[in-house]
């Protein structure tokens, strides 16, 4: 498992090497022992997710308020385009887009700290993603911020078929930061 830190401070890419035959192949999806040498404690993860999503289905952006909640992203099956926006008002990449192509060929995962808004894009006709987090489901707690929000201006690759109702009600990026910093 190769870890690939990227240009924001605590996200980190994680890369198997999956063996490949004739059946198909075989991959390790978590290795404790590679999280501790990343910084990241393993037993912290208290639920684990997995989502179905129809091509070009949009599902974000989710933060969360509070602590937060750290998540270990995978795409099981198809692609999906990964986006995270860094919503710590300390971090030097404060407000800023990053995005990852997850999917089941170069099986790469994403671990995404506390702070941070989360979305993604399915980029094929079936699409499931795994997702642990670190902290149980608060739908109290939970934010939404508009997926279009001008602001963020997050260029989505493919057109965008279907988006849940909550997604749709998105608060702006600036009424986000503005919940955030009064915190
Ligand atoms: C996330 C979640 C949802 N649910 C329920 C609530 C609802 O009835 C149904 C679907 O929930 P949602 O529409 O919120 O699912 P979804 O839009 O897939 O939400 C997820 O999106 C991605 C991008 C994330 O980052 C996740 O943290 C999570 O917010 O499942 C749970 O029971 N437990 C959970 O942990």
């Amino acid at each position: 498992m190769k870890i690939i830190p990227t240009d924001v401070s605590g996200l980190i890419v994680f890369e198997p090497e999956p063996h490949r035959d004739e059946r198909g192949y075989f991959t390790r999806t978590l290795d404790v022992n590679e999280l501790r040498s990343a910084g990241i404690d393993p037993h912290g993860f208290v639920q684990e997710n997995q989502s179905r999503s129809y091509q070009g289905v949009v599902r974000g952006m989710h933060g969360r308020l509070g602590t937060g909640e750290a998540k270990l992203v995978r795409c099981a099956h198809g692609a999906v385009l990964d986006v995270v926006v860094d919503a710590r008002p300390d971090s030097p990449s404060y407000g800023e887009v990053r995005r990852f192509v997850l999917d089941d060929q170069v099986h790469r995962q994403l671990y995404i700290p506390r702070g941070f808004l989360h979305g993604f894009q399915a980029l094929t006709s079936v699409t499931d993603v795994c997702y642990k987090m670190d902290d149980f489901y608060a739908p109290g707690f939970d934010v939404t911020v508009a997926f279009d929000d001008p602001e963020l201006a997050i260029a989505w690759p493919a057109p965008i078929t279907v988006v849940s109702e909550r997604d749709r009600a998105g608060i702006s990026w600036g009424e986000f930061r503005s919940r955030v910093e009064a915190a």
